[in-house]
This record gives structure tokens, C-alpha cells and sequence, in this order.
């Protein structure tokens, strides 16, 4: 038995009862889901447009969104996260990949990027963006990789373009309290066969994700569960005799902590970072969207790679080139990207010019900084100066193909 209800039992009648709902498609003819409001801005629009006698709109139904597609459109479109722990962070990396956003106040919820044409930004809360990709009303969103999950509903139309941001770290995880009954239950599998659930007396859990919550626990075979949900403070909910356990994001696991609720074993339902994310039909149908798409994942590639690395400089003196070269790369944290660049370093003795030393260039991974110095120092380099990188550009991005591949392009 499962099904999904409110701690908030006021909040779920009205969604139940509003007049514009779309059921959450079914994952086991055994479980049944809330109806819920999509509420959806594009769903409003889609209304008053289609009274409209255009011959150019068109609607369809994608993971339970209406999906518009408007042809008159030509600007393509960035959803950012508006507010949140995520806004911050995704305007900072853009700045540093030279995309600043140009938001004329913090109030007005489009911007652009002059550096790329005829992209507008639009900022809008993570779940929105979600839903507007599927919408057609965004062509490119940043968000966790779990709100992809969760209001994507597994939809074929959204394609991750980029799957590390390097921000947002989270996972989405199920917890049970510490003490009690779940006193030594230490894994997922342990929990699920807790005499304790029955048709009766499932096990409930509190969760926001009532569309991955569901399915995670079908996937893993728990029987007897039940789902609540509410929009926060979920750890609250086993300690008010509200829930047993809950599924909830954590990061630096505090809250858990001072709730007494501790993670179990195989309890993980996916790690989470920040992710560039399309639509599918965007990304094929719109003029320029792949384009674009193009210049970002190189930009975010090439400064994702570059602030994991340090470029050094030393000198050492060599009877040629080739023979430094082989000193180098005798040392494990010397590699560099494709092998240190060696160049004479010519000096005006009294007879002639000459090359006594080289100068070497080399990448080195930030967190093998200090023994690349010790093994470039074992190995006769003087002077050795560090120096931050911006960008390292490829030939070509192999998230770029990927992509490439997944459109079937
Ligand atoms: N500890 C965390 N708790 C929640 N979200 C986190 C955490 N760490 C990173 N994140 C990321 O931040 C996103 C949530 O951001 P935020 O809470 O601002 O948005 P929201 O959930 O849409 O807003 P709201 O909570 O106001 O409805 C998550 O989807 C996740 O990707
Ligand atoms: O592992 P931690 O670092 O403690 O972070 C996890 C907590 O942060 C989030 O809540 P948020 O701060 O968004 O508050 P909310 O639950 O009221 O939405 C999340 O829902 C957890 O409660
Ligand atoms: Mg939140």
C-alpha cells in the first residue's frame, strides 16, 4: 500500500480540489498519487493564447505539462534560480566565465548576458525552471540535478548539457530517527523488513519529493509505505509522531544531526549538483539554441577545469631540452595536461648567446601543489613561480559530443 498525503492537510485539500490539476503518472498500478496543481504560469498562458486564432501555436502533453510551441519566439531563453541557495552561485560562475547577467534591478526578472546575442534571462524559482523547460517557455535552465528529477518526472524532453557545476552539492536521502524502534536499523533493507509495517500501519515518510520519494522505495522493493509531504522543516516530523522516517536533501548533514535522525545504508536516491540542463526539442528545433548551448559548455568546461589547476613556471638547468623533459617526467605529479612545455632560456655569456638553463611550464593539479614544488626542487628547479589559471580549452569538449549524441545529432 502507498500513497502520498499532507502534513498540511489544509494544503492538500486545495490541491486536490483545484480546478486545473494533472495526476502524477502512476509507477505501480498499486500505489496512488495526490492529484496536484501544476500551477503552472506557461499552463495560464497557454489558455488565454489558444482563445487566439494563431495558426503558429501548438500544444502537446510532456510529463504531465502542457508543452507550447510557439514558432514567433526568436529570442532563446536562460532560466536562472531566482532566489535560494542556488542564485548566488550560479550568477558567480557565469561571472567567472565571463557571462555576467545585466539585471537592471534585483525586482525586474529578466536580464541578459552581452556576451551572448539574443539570449534573454529569466529568473525563476528552481521548480519553475523545470517546468517551464518542459513547457517550452525556457529552452536552458540552471538547477540540482534532484529538481530535474523530481519536476521533470523522468521526461525525455530534458537533456543535461552539463553534469558538475561544481555547486549545490547535496544528496537526496532517507533518514530514521536514531533511537527507539530504528535503534539498530542501519540500512534501507533492514528497515523495509521491520515487522513493525503492514497494510495497516505502513511505514509513513515525510517527503517533498513525492514524485522520486515513491519511486525510489518501489524500485527497492519496500512494501506497506506510506508518503506525507510538506514544503520544509521535514526533520520536525518523526519527532512530532508525524512520520518514521523522511527523504529530504542533505548536505553538511547538521540538520539531521540535531534532529536525531541518522542516514542508512543503500538510503541514498541520488547525489546532487548543480546542472546546465535543455529541452530536447529546443535544442534541435530552435534557431541558434545548439549554438549557444555550444559557447557555454565550452565557457563553463574550459573555467571548471581550469580552477581545479595551477600553472607553474621553474627553471633548471640541462645540457638540451629533450634531457630536462625527461627529468620532468620522471616525477608522478609533473605530467602536466599533455607534458611540460621546455624553453631555452638564452644568456649573453663573454663568448656568446647561450642556453644554459630552461625555463619549464607546467600544470599541475591544485591539491598536488606542494609536492609538484618538492619533486620539481628534487629534480634541480630554481625559481619556481605559481600562478592561477582562467581556462584550459580543449580541442573539443567531450561533454559537447555527448550532447551531440543525445540529440542524435
Ligand atoms: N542542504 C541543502 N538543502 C536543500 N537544497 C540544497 C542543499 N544543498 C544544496 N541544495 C540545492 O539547492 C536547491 C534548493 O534551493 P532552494 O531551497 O533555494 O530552492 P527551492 O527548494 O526551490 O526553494 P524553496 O525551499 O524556497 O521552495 C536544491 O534543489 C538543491 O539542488
Ligand atoms: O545537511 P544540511 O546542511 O543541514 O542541510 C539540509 C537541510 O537544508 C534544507 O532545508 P532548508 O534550509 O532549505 O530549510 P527548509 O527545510 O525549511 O526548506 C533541507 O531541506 C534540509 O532540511
Ligand atoms: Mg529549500
Amino acid at each position: 500500500m502507498s500513497a502520498v498525503t499532507s502534513l498540511t492537510s489544509l494544503s492538500f485539500l486545495h490541491r486536490a480540489s483545484s480546478p486545473r490539476t494533472t495526476s502524477l503518472p502512476a509507477i505501480a498500478p498499486s500505489l496512488s498519487y495526490p492529484r496536484v496543481c501544476t500551477k503552472l504560469a506557461s499552463t495560464v498562458t497557454c489558455c488565454s493564447s489558444s482563445s487566439s486564432s494563431s495558426p503558429s501555436l501548438s500544444a502537446s502533453v510532456n510529463g504531465g505539462v502542457e508543452r507550447r510551441t510557439v514558432s514567433e519566439r526568436s529570442a532563446i531563453r536562460l532560466g536562472l534560480p531566482s532566489k535560494g541557495r542556488m542564485a548566488a552561485d550560479t550568477l558567480e560562475l557565469l561571472k567567472n566565465c565571463q557571462l555576467s547577467v545585466k539585471q537592471v534591478n534585483p525586482r525586474q526578472y529578466v536580464a541578459e548576458i552581452p556576451q551572448l546575442s539574443n539570449l534573454e534571462v529569466w529568473f525563476q524559482r528552481p521548480k519553475d525552471i523545470v517546468r517551464k523547460l518542459l513547457s517550452g517557455d525556457l529552452d536552458l535552465g540552471m538547477v540540482g540535478l534532484d529538481t530535474v528529477g523530481e519536476y521533470g518526472k523522468g521526461s525525455d524532453d530534458l537533456v543535461i548539457v552539463h553534469d558538475a557545476l561544481g555547486y549545490g552539492d547535496c544528496r537526496l536521502s532517507l533518514a530514521i530517527p536514531g533511537y527507539g524502534i530504528f535503534e539498530n536499523i542501519n540500512s534501507l533493507e533492514e528497515l523495509a523488513q521491520m515487522s513493525q509495517w503492514s497494510e495497516e500501519r505502513p511505514l509513513r515518510v515525510a517527503t517533498g519529493f513525492t514524485y522520486l520519494g515513491p519511486k525510489f522505495l518501489k524500485e527497492n522493493g519496500v512494501k506497506h509505505v506510506i508518503f506525507s509531504t510538506a514544503d520544509g522543516a521535514l526533520e520536525a516530523a518523526p519527532a512530532m509522531g508525524i512520520a518514521d522516517a523522511i527523504l529530504d536533501l542533505v548536505s553538511s548533514g547538521t540538520t539531521l544531526r540535531e534532529n536525531n535522525l541518522k542516514e542508512i545504508e543503500g538510503g541514498v536516491v541520488l547525489e546532487s549538483e548543480a546542472v546546465l540542463v535543455g529541452s530536447r526539442e529546443s535544442l534541435t528545433k530552435r534557431n541558434g539554441v545548439l549554438d549557444t548551448t555550444h559557447e557555454i559548455l565550452e565557457r563553463f568546461e574550459a573555467h571548471l577545469r581550469a580552477i581545479g589547476q595551477f600553472m607553474v613556471t621553474a627553471n633548471m638547468r640541462g645540457s638540451s631540452a629533450e634531457e630536462v623533459a625527461e627529468r620532468v617526467l620522471s616525477q608522478p605529479s609533473l605530467s602536466g595536461l599533455q607534458g611540460p612545455t621546455v624553453s631555452p632560456v638564452f644568456c649573453k655569456s663573454s663568448q656568446a648567446v647561450q642556453a644554459d638553463y630552461y625555463a619549464i611550464v607546467v600544470c599541475v593539479p591544485k591539491k598536488a601543489l606542494y609536492k609538484s614544488v618538492q619533486q620539481l626542487r628534487a629534480i634541480g628547479g630554481s625559481g619556481v613561480l605559481i600562478s592561477p589559471l582562467t581556462y584550459i580549452f580543449d580541442e573539443e569538449t567531450p561533454r559537447w559530443k555527448e550532447l551531440l549524441s543525445k540529440l542524435g545529432l
